[in-house]
């Protein structure tokens, strides 16, 4: 398969001088297109860094990031806009929803907001999506009503709505009781294997990292896994 994306020696300290943290300590890793891998290691071990680092929310401190054949190090911030908006879909344990929105409002209203209208394209492609999500009898509910389950869900199919080659998703399912996030990981890997979507996840759980094709380990700011 080939390369999606890749690091190398990726670095990233927060603060100064004695205060300093090294969160990232040179992390190397490559993503294939098409993969659906788990983010795992221990609290406080820079999942989160990498995720955000990943989908270009903050440069590293030192090393190289390549995505689609863009360096992503040299990029200025109106190009990373531009390419995260139309290659990256986030998902967070909490979700962000405007609650007074139906789901498929909160479906596209990023994309509405970004081309200041909203057109019957989108709203057909969020509507297929919230399908999708095994929420067709939900398309038109507010948010506010749906269960902790439906609403990641939502989520989900917000972040896809620019069909983004990759999702990054932080503790996705953290919130969400057995059921519902074995169910939100079966959506994920129907979407991974459909769309060819690449999903990054971050997980405590062992059974929603077991769902991913790979698991790839971080422990002390370095994949070792
Ligand atoms: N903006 C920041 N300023 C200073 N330190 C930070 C900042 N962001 C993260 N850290 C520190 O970096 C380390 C890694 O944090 P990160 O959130 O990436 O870990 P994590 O593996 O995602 O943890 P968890 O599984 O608990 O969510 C922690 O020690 C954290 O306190």
């Amino acid at each position: 398969m080939s390369a999606l994306l890749e690091t190398s020696e990726l670095v990233k300290t927060f603060g100064a001088g004695d205060t300093a943290t090294r969160v990232l300590r040179g992390l190397n890793l490559r993503l294939s297109t098409g993969e659906m891998a788990a983010l795992l290691g221990p609290s406080g071990s820079g999942k989160s860094t990498l995720l955000t680092i990943l989908g270009t929310l903050m440069k590293p401190t030192s090393g190289r990031y390549q995505m689609l054949g863009h360096d992503l190090i040299a990029a200025d911030d109106r190009e990373l806009t531009v390419f995260r908006n139309r290659h990256i879909g986030f998902v967070f344990q909490f979700h962000n929803l405007l609650p007074d929105f139906t789901a498929l409002e909160n479906v596209i209203f990023p994309t509405a907001v970004r081309e200041g209208r909203e057109t019957a394209t989108a709203r057909a492609r969020g509507r297929d999506l919230l399908v999708r999500m095994g929420l067709a009898d939900r398309i038109d509910f507010p948010t506010a009503n749906l269960s902790g389950g439906q609403k990641q869900r939502v989520a989900v199919a917000r972040a896809l709505m620019n069909s983004p080659e990759l999702v990054l998703a932080d503790e996705p399912t953290g919130n969400l009781d057995r059921a519902s996030a074995l169910q939100v990981m079966e959506l994920i890997g129907q979407i991974n294997r459909d769309e060819g979507t690449t999903f990054l996840i971050s997980t405590h759980d062992e059974k929603i990292a077991a769902a991913c094709q790979r698991q790839i380990v971080v422990a002390d700011g370095l994949v070792t896994g």
